[in-house]
């Protein structure tokens, strides 16, 4: 099976500033979720970005399966509150749907009935359902979320990535998201990158948090976020497409 996304080496700067990433390797398989984290400025959405190729690398490269259809939801949408757009035609802006095909994605995403109602008038969990479903009605192989749960409670927050996982096991998508802190997302992974600038440590959510590298970022106090959302991984340690399960932090840095 052939990979979907893989960097290699990968350093990016913005003008002649110092790198804001730094030789990063980093690899997205296909139907894996795969969660960044790091610090405000660690260079998560600049790694999103030139992982999509929308910033180039200053060294390293990045390779994309050909034809990549990537499904985006942004970290928030700012709509002018008078704004007279349902949700229906938000839907349609960008790409011919029928009825049916609004009313399928909107309850794919657990938001049935929403047709009509006006964008601005819209819930923030409402609003990132209505986002999501965006995002997959171009039927994509890999799902980016960019901090999709800012400003939703943490329950919000934990049914939306329950959500995520849903849509992750019928479509069987990949999904690359980016938090910056430990959420509840973290837990909803196969893999975490924890993102300082260069990768500080990678691997299955329980690895991560354990690591020392982690722990120096985030503090101790972040395991409860765990107990909120437990993970079930529906394949064994071993499973083949998600080799990096064993992997464990590197304590170099
Ligand atoms: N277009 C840009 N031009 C110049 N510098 C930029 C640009 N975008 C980001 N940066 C800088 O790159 C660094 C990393 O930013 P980035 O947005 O990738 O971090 P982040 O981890 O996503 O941060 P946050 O958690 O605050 O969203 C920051 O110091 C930021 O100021």
């Amino acid at each position: 099976m052939s990979t979907l996304i893989e960097a290699r080496g990968l350093s990016v700067a913005y003008g002649p500033a110092a790198p804001v990433l730094t030789h990063v390797d980093f690899t997205l398989n296909p139907g894996e979720i795969v969660t960044i984290v790091g610090p405000n400025g660690s260079g998560k959405s600049t790694l999103l970005r030139a992982l999509l190729g929308m910033v180039p690398a200053s060294e390293g490269h990045v390779r994309r399966a050909p034809g990549l259809r990537v499904g985006y939801v942004p970290q928030k949408l700012h709509l002018d509150a008078n704004l007279p757009l349902s949700v229906e035609r938000f839907l349609r802006l960008t790409r011919k749907l029928d009825r049916d095909a609004v009313a399928h994605l909107l309850s794919r995403v657990g938001a049935p009935g929403l047709e009509a109602r006006a964008m601005a008038t819209l819930s923030g969990g409402q609003m990132q359902r209505v986002m999501l479903a965006r995002a997959l009605a171009g039927d994509p192989q890999l799902l980016v979320l960019d901090e999709p749960t800012q400003g939703l409670d943490q329950p919000g927050t934990a049914a939306f990535y329950r959500l995520i996982e849903t849509v992750r096991q019928e479509l069987g998508c990949a999904v690359l998201s980016v938090s910056h802190d430990l959420h509840v997302v973290m837990s909803a992974s196969d893999r975490v990158v924890c993102l300082n600038g260069h990768v500080c440590c990678e691997g299955t959510p329980s690895v991560v948090s354990n690591a020392p590298e982690y722990r120096a970022l985030f503090g101790l106090g972040t395991q409860g976020a765990f107990a909120l959302y437990q993970h079930h991984h529906d394949h064994g340690a071993d499973h083949p497409d998600h080799p990096h399960d064993h992997e464990t932090c590197d304590h170099d840095h």
